[in-house]
């Protein structure tokens, strides 16, 4: 079982939430996209937003903690290979955010079309 095609899948979802709970504890931007995650839903709940708006909403949470986790897990890599200061690690480090700026800045938009009808 252990090293059957069931087997490796089951191990890998461990390794994956164990990676998403290490992101959790020890990651302060994925803190704070979870802390506007809870926000968000608290609101949705509140204006009864429809389940058109929740799809989009949860798209909006997904890609931005998905994006922030894979930039933790560049910078990380990038400090290990490299932990002085590289104008090329620089580089890599800067492009990384870039991807997480294009997903909250969807999010934002999408947070906007939600919102701004219910509270104007
Ligand atoms: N080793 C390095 N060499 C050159 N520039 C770097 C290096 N490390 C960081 N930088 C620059 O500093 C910016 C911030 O990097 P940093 O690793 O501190 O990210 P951060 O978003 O502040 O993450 P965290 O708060 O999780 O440490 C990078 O985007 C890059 O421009």
């Amino acid at each position: 079982m252990r090293d059957s095609f069931l087997g490796k899948r089951i191990r890998g979802g461990g390794y994956a939430i164990k990676g998403a709970w290490l992101l959790l504890r020890h990651e302060a931007s994925i803190q704070v996209q979870f802390g506007i995650a809870i926000i968000v839903t608290i609101s949705g709940i509140y204006f009864e937003i429809t389940k058109t708006e929740w799809l989009f909403q949860f798209t909006a949470i997904g890609m931005v903690m998905a994006a922030e986790g894979l930039n933790s897990a560049i910078e990380a890599l990038a400090d290990f290979v490299h932990p002085d200061l590289h104008s090329k690690i620089g580089h890599i480090k800067d492009v990384a955010a870039g991807g997480v700026f294009f997903a909250a800045l969807i999010a934002v938009i999408i947070g906007g079309f939600i919102y701004l009808p219910y509270i104007f």
